[in-house]
């Protein structure tokens, strides 16, 4: 079943068009993966997908509904969350606070704290920390975690492995894993291996355009479309 879909978005930030005629469906369930070079216009589809820019002309259907021009924070409350490159946590709040705060009703729904202990035990490890004292790592695991902290349908998640040390890299694609078994993720990454291991379905932007979608199985066997299309001396 389709969760989500973008037709014919153009996305424009002041006067140029980063996006165009952006079509892409993402089923339900499991890990779709957005790949592309650095500028190639992902971070912007994750954008325009939370209503933080206005794609025109196109649209953004969400289970069906016609979400292009609502704000942020309803499109937030029909179940999308969003997990941006810099993270959006407080380093001057604790770990608990900073989840707190992500809550709808500023309190705690002991299984799925449980479950994000077992996801990410650092967190609780670190429950009174402020979070700038935290890793890289740990801080992401945050990040997701506050994601998480409701239940959500669909999480929009960019570029979470960024200068992770490879062994939290392991750890976020395990917990990536578990996740998707109850929420569907849309990952923007560059990091193609850690890309590999969990998308079912992907797509390639390219200058603002979709260059290929299709299953991850496929693209993975296919080593010329590989270069070409991720290859950054193309
Ligand atoms: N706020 C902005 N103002 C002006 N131009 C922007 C802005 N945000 C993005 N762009 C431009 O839009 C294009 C796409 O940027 P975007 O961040 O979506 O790319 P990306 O694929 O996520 O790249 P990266 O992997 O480097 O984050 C780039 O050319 C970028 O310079």
């Amino acid at each position: 079943m389709t969760l989500l879909s973008l037709t014919n978005m153009q996305t424009n930030i002041g006067e140029y068009a980063v996006l165009h005629d952006i079509s892409l469906t993402v089923p339900e369930g499991g890990v779709f993966v957005l790949l592309g070079r650095n500028g190639a216009g992902k971070t912007t589809t994750l954008r325009s997908i939370m209503g933080m820019w206005r794609p025109s002309p196109g649209s953004v259907m969400f289970r069906g509904q016609d979400i292009t021009a609502l704000h942020t924070a309803d499109i937030a409350r029909l179940g999308i969350a969003f997990v941006p490159e810099n993270m959006g946590i407080f380093g001057g709040l604790t770990v608990e606070e900073n989840l707190v705060l992500a809550t709808a009703k500023g309190k705690f729904d002991r299984d799925r704290l449980n479950r994000i202990y077992r996801l990410f035990p650092a967190l609780e490890k670190f429950w009174t920390k402020q979070a700038w004292s935290l890793s890289g790592g740990q801080k992401q695991m945050l990040s997701v975690a506050r994601a998480i902290i409701e239940p959500r349908d669909l999480i929009l998640i960019d570029e979470p492995t960024k200068g992770l040390a490879p062994a939290i890299v392991d750890a976020m694609a395990e917990a990536f894993r578990e996740i998707s078994d109850t929420t569907t993720i849309l990952l923007v990454e560059q990091n193609f291996e850690f890309a590999k291991s969990l998308g079912r379905d992907m797509a390639v932007i390219d200058d603002g355009r979709i260059a290929h979608a299709g299953s991850m199985a496929d693209f993975v066997a296919d080593r010329a479309l590989q270069d070409r299309l991720l290859s950054l001396s193309v």
